[in-house]
């Protein structure tokens, strides 16, 4: 019973951090040498590929990143460890990825069409559907009118274009891209970037993630929103950085600046330990908490039941005295463990000393113990209490906020947060709303 609870919370955690589409556990590379010797290019490597991230890959010439690439395609297998693919070992099979390469790798005798035809003939497709498939994709990427032209004929931007066209008509779930604009003068290179950010944000091209290697630094940050910096002799992930500026970026911003220039400290001085770095050189934006969809008189009813049971039952024993499912009781659960008033261990509930306090208060201390609470532990809330305290007439429209959450959320789920935010912040006497004006104002104690 308790590891179906702790089962059921777990999933819970899992659905909030999504499960990795890809996953190197432990993985390392060795190659021979001519006189037997073997070297290693990867150390024991743990890295995951997300849903809706871009991933892009630093690390010095030489380092191992094309390495690791295919080692994750599957083009390679890895010398020790292994490759996930949702969960399951790769084995020798290929998941569904393409790659697109800095040298485009075209075949110079097909035409662009048929080059594009390619990868779908060597998957039996049939001959309609692939013309059908490789028209509409070459169209996407802005190639219409040269389905006939051969690759000679191309500039290397446009080259690139088919490769970008070939790698998407396999509808690959990651797109893998090995430097795919180093070869490219600047301008078009800046030219594909755009484009590559137009068809995944306008979801034009049918894959969840892209991985891209690159060493340009710049590149990384205007495309990633997470970059994973390698060392060399052996690889190993030196940095892990989510980039939260909003895009399209501005290379000439004060955090975009900071961000290049700390990356460039990390790559150019192998030995500096870079949790040791002055944390001001990236901009520090908590990752949103997500707030559970539970009303504060929900959490006190639950606090009030688990004084009555002596401050301490099992979930599921809970819910079925509630006559409620496990499921339903949750989001309060998790709102009441978000504020520390509980904590769940093993499937049983139990009240800490701050959630006795305030369940054994009256109303307005109630209210006063809320607002301590979910401004200490709930970054939105905190969010809000400063930003309306920073306008000269404390108040702003709801849909600053929702501006704000729509960066990470759904549209739908971003309102979602903010009505919770709303309940909360009311009950707690932080702030109030006024639904006709569409306004959030600070309620002055
Ligand atoms: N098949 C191979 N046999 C032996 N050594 C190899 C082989 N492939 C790569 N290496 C070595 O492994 C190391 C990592 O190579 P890799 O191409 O993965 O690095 P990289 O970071 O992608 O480099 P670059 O930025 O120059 O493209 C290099 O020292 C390279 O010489």
């Amino acid at each position: 019973m308790a590891e179906q609870v702790q089962g059921l919370v777990l999933r819970r955690a899992n659905e909030m951090a999504p499960e990795a589409i890809i996953e190197a556990r432990a993985v390392e590379k060795f190659y021979a040498q001519p006189d037997g010797r073997r070297i290693q290019v990867i150390a024991p490597t743990d890295l995951r590929i997300y849903p809706d991230q871009i991933l892009a890959l630093l690390g010095p010439s030489g380092s191992g990143k094309s390495t690791l690439l295919r080692m994750l395609t599957g083009l390679a297998p890895p010398s020790a460890g292994a490759i996930f693919w949702h969960g399951r070992p790769l084995d020798g099979q290929r998941p569904n990825v393409a790659v697109v390469f800095q040298s485009f790798a075209l075949f110079p005798w097909l035409t662009v069409l048929e080059n594009v035809e390619a990868p779908l003939l060597a998957r039996g497709v049939s001959a309609i559907e692939r013309r059908k498939r490789a028209l509409r994709i070459l169209d996407t990427v802005g190639l219409d009118g040269f389905e006939t032209a051969y690759p000679k004929e191309l500039s290397g931007g446009m080259k690139q274009r088919v490769g970008v066209a070939r790698a998407l008509v396999v509808e690959p779930e990651v797109l893998f891209m090995d430097e795919p604009f180093s070869a490219l003068d600047v301008l078009t290179a800046e030219n594909l970037r755009g484009e590559l950010l137009e068809l995944w944000f306008e979801r034009k091209m049918p894959t969840r993630a892209i991985f891209i290697v690159t060493h340009n630094i710049e590149e990384a940050v205007l495309l990633a929103d997470r970059v994973v910096v390698l060392g060399r002799n052996p690889a190993r992930i030196r940095a892990d950085i989510r980039i939260e500026l909003a895009q399209p970026r501005n290379r000439k911003t004060e955090g975009f600046i900071a961000l290049v220039d700390h990356i460039y400290k990390v790559l150019t001085q192998p030995d500096l330990k870079v949790e040791e770095m002055a944390p001001a050189a990236v901009p520090a934006k908590p990752r949103p908490v997500m707030l559970p969809h539970a009303r504060p008189g929900g959490i006190a009813g639950l606090l009030e039941i688990l004084l009555d049971r002596g401050g301490r039952d099992d979930l599921y024993h809970l819910a079925d005295e509630l006559a409620m499912e496990v499921d339903d009781l949750l989001p309060i659960v998790e709102a009441a463990t978000l504020l520390e008033y509980v904590r769940v261990h093993e499937g049983d509930i139990e009240i800490t000393p701050q959630g006795r306090a305030f369940a054994e208060a009256d109303i307005l201390e109630r209210k006063r113990l809320f607002r301590q609470a979910a401004l200490a532990h709930v970054p939105l809330l905190r969010q809000i209490e400063s930003a309306l305290r920073a306008k000269a007439d404390r108040a702003l429209p709801d849909d600053f906020f929702q501006d704000l959450l729509d960066e990470h959320f759904s549209e739908e789920e971003a309102q979602r947060q903010l009505a919770t935010a709303i309940h909360w912040g009311r009950y707690a006497e932080i702030f109030d709303y006024d639904a006709q004006s569409g306004r959030l104002f600070l309620t002055e104690s």
